[in-house]
């Protein structure tokens, strides 16, 4: 809706108004056609200002729309900011809050642009997999230059109204009320010349060697872009802005945003986009609620552990603003953390150009410092013994009512819990490496834990700048509980007949960030090694006989053990499945040792190597995760299919272009992977993780729903169970 009024007896103002952040629905485009052209018909008016209510100009097109063509119905985007632009009377925009997609594309269609100083602009289509449609991708280039175009396009990032102001982006700045000021400056302008305001009719300022730039920003974009086609698609508009003229960009603006707009990577980010916002709603299996669960203020917090993960924790939480007490009971780490934390600050608020956070950490060696904290964080070296005794002395050391949390990657946490006199005061807090960098939070509660406290812990999370997740708690919670039978299936393949680099290429080929056996070198395949041993599963030489390459009656693949005696640990020694220039390398080459090593290994397994295909790399890699994604499902482990997805999008490198795993197993098709999953579980009996599990048997039988009908579905199984 919009609201239309006469104020300052001759500026017609236009206020839209539809919550949450004045998205331009059909019915708001409606009102912004009437009201346009209420106000150029009225003789009395002779300037027009629009603005949003609620401090929010706009959030752009209703996204919800997008869903189907058949949603779009209404006065189009396009003609109604060319009708804005054509006006005979000034037209102002009044920008609080935001303005982004069509909301800018709106006020680029007006002839003046005055934000508040803590607006932020943006034209964030890209990361819908779409483009700015609406003569966003022609007016920009030709208001600001191609090279910063560029920049905003193909990232879709958010600038404040300081650099919009620089980049001439906007034509005041307000500190005060914005509204106001438009109105003032709606007066100071009536009856003055439009010529030179109507970006339509500039020409892009000239780049020299402009083809170089286009190649240049194409081959950076294809690099990052892994996969991903709008981002090839903005530079492409924006190349059109640059050198045809305007009704020619826009007629290529229109033919890119059609590929673009029913394509399955535009579905996939915008399903990310809301799915993001569904995962802060969140529900444990008791009924506790994000709405119904209020948590208490966190003023002082302790970190336990200044090993790599303890240290990003308390970087993340000092930048929160919170007082943080840091614990390391080791000399020389202490030492070493110290440093290093300072350094992350440092780097960090340089980056970000906020102000140091140093001040509000105080180191200690002795566990006695966190006597007074409101929250503490458990980062201590992944051992059960050791963690334990570490929540025994939390317990007596802490003030009542203190919440204990653990970053734990896989370890049970009730039974961490139980170690203390308030097991209700018990959550984990996953983090992922660098934890001051990486986005995703998983909260892991157990069936003690109370609803207050995950609601602190959820809310620390997004001061923290997190994407917050709350799960249930489990061997490897979600992520790393569905990446087990994903990396099985990426050694299995090794030994049937693949190499590591070509399941890894068929994994970043499909958009991964890194395949299977980069990240292991990554993250070192030692540590897989000592819980491997620990549980038991480790043969000296990878075991003999026939029960080599089984453990506890399924299949199992010593190949990791093998290279871990070798002592090949990956980039920490400088050799893993790759080969590095010297240990601490990251530029991983293929390594012939590994050819002769597989041959070898086959050998005396018997084994006959095939040629392994990419779409078997994928189907097996990938329909085994999903499959197992299924049980997360049905256990009542992550709430919805979005928890999962989201998870995989933010932690483990997961294309969002493909919205997560259990989106694009809808996306091929439920009853696809169920196929390809019957058919690998036959040739493989020993393999359980290939067995299709009942949930996605029972979504195939109910005629493969969307995935956001799933949780009815859902609901209906676990009532069976
Ligand atoms: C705005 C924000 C920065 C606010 O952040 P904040 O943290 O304050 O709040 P939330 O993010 O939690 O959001 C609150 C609430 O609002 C919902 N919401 C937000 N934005 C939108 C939106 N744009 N539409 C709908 N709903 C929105 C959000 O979901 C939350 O609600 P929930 O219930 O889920 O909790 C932040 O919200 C934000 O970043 N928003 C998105 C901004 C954005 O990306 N905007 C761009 C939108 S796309 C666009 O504008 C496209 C235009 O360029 C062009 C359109 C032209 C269309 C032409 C179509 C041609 C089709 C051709 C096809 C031809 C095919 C053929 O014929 O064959």
């Amino acid at each position: 809706m919009t609201q239309y009024s006469r104020v300052s007896g001759s500026v017609g103002l236009i206020t839209l108004k539809n919550p949450p952040v004045n998205q331009l629905s059909a019915v708001v485009r409606h009102g912004i056609v009437d009201t346009v052209q209420k106000a150029l018909s009225d003789p009395k008016v002779k300037s027009v200002v629009i603005c949003g209510q609620n401090g929010m100009f706009c959030g752009g097109a209703d996204i919800k729309e997008f869903q189907t063509l058949a949603n779009m119905r209404g006065p189009p985007l396009i003609p109604m900011i060319h009708s804005i632009e054509a006006a005979d009377k000034p037209v102002v925009a009044a920008i609080e809050g935001g303005a982004f997609g069509g909301g800018l594309e709106l006020a680029l269609g007006c002839h003046y642009r005055i934000a508040h100083s803590k607006a932020k602009v943006g034209l964030p289509e890209v990361t819908l997999g779409l483009l700015p449609a609406a003569g966003g991708s022609q007016r920009l280039p030709r208001l600001i230059g191609v090279p910063a175009a560029l920049s905003l396009i193909t990232t879709g990032r958010h600038i404040t109204a300081a650099e919009a102001l620089q980049l001439g982006l906007v034509d005041q700045v307000a500190d005060h009320n914005t509204v106001d000021a438009a109105v003032k400056f709606a007066l100071s302008v009536a009856g003055q010349s439009l010529d030179a305001r109507r970006i339509s009719n500039f020409q892009c300022p000239p780049v020299p060697n402009m083809d170089a730039l286009f190649e240049d920003v194409m081959q950076k974009v294809r690099t990052t872009a892994r996969g991903a086609i709008a981002p090839i698609a903005c530079v492409q508009a924006v190349r059109a802005a640059a050198t045809l003229p305007y009704t020619q960009g826009m007629q290529r603006e229109k033919e890119l945003m059609a590929t673009l707009f029913t394509s399955g990577q535009a579905r996939a980010l915008q399903y990310c986009f809301f799915a993001q916002r569904v995962v802060g709603r969140w529900s444990m299996p008791s009924g506790a609620r994000w709405d119904t669960s209020k948590g208490r203020p966190i003023h002082k917090a302790a970190v336990i552990g200044l090993g790599t993960m303890g240290r990003g924790i308390t970087v993340a939480l000092a930048q929160t603003g919170l007082s943080v007490v840091a614990v390391e009971t080791q000399e020389k780490q202490f030492m070493e953390a110290k440093k290093a934390v300072s350094n992350m600050l440092e780097r960090g608020a340089k980056r970000s150009g906020k102000p140091l956070a140093h001040g509000k950490i105080t180191y200690s060696q002795s566990l006695q410092a966190v006597a007074d904290v409101d929250l503490v964080i458990e980062a201590v070296f992944e051992d059960m013994g050791l963690k334990k005794k570490v929540f025994q002395q939390l317990s007596a050391v802490c003030k009542p009512g203190t919440f204990l949390c653990t970053n734990t990657s896989t370890l049970d946490v009730d039974e961490l819990a139980s170690q203390t006199h308030q097991p209700e005061l018990v959550v984990g807090m996953h983090f992922f490496a660098p934890a001051h960098i990486m986005k995703l939070l998983e909260v892991v509660y157990g069936p003690r834990s109370s609803p207050e406290l995950v609601a602190v812990v959820m809310e620390l999370g997004k001061k923290m700048g997190k994407v917050s997740v709350a799960v249930g708690n489990c061997r490897g919670f979600v992520g790393n509980r569905m990446l087990k039978p994903y990396r099985d299936q990426a050694y299995f393949l090794l030994e049937e007949g693949a190499t590591p680099q070509l399941i890894d290429q068929a994994l970043e080929e499909f958009g991964f960030a890194m395949g299977a056996f980069k990240v292991s070198d990554l993250s070192g395949l030692d540590v897989g090694w000592k819980v491997r041993k620990e549980e038991g599963l480790v043969q000296p030489g990878g075991g003999s006989g026939k029960s080599a390459r089984i453990r506890n009656g399924v299949r199992y693949s010593p190949l990791g053990d093998l290279m871990c005696e070798q002592g090949r640990f990956g980039q920490k020694t400088g050799r893993g499945w790759y080969q590095y220039d010297k240990p601490g390398s990251r530029d991983a080459r293929p390594d012939p040792w590994m050819h002769s090593f597989l041959e070898e290994y086959r050998a005396r397994h018997g084994l006959v190597a095939r040629r392994i295909s990419n779409q078997e790399v994928l189907e097996r890699c990938l329909y085994a995760m999903i499959n197992e994604g299924f049980r997360v499902l049905e256990d009542g482990i992550a709430a919805g299919p979005e928890d999962i997805d989201i998870i995989y999008v933010f932690g483990y490198g997961w294309p969002r272009h493909r919205g997560g795993p259990m989106f694009y197993a809808n996306m091929v098709g439920l009853e696809i992977v169920l196929e390809r999953l019957e058919h690998y579980a036959q040739a493989n009996p020993d393999m359980p993780t290939l067995q299709p599990c009942s949930l996605l048997r029972k979504l195939v039988a109910s005629g493969s729903p969307p995935v956001n009908k799933w949780k009815e579905v859902i609901k209906n199984v676990r009532s069976q169970l």
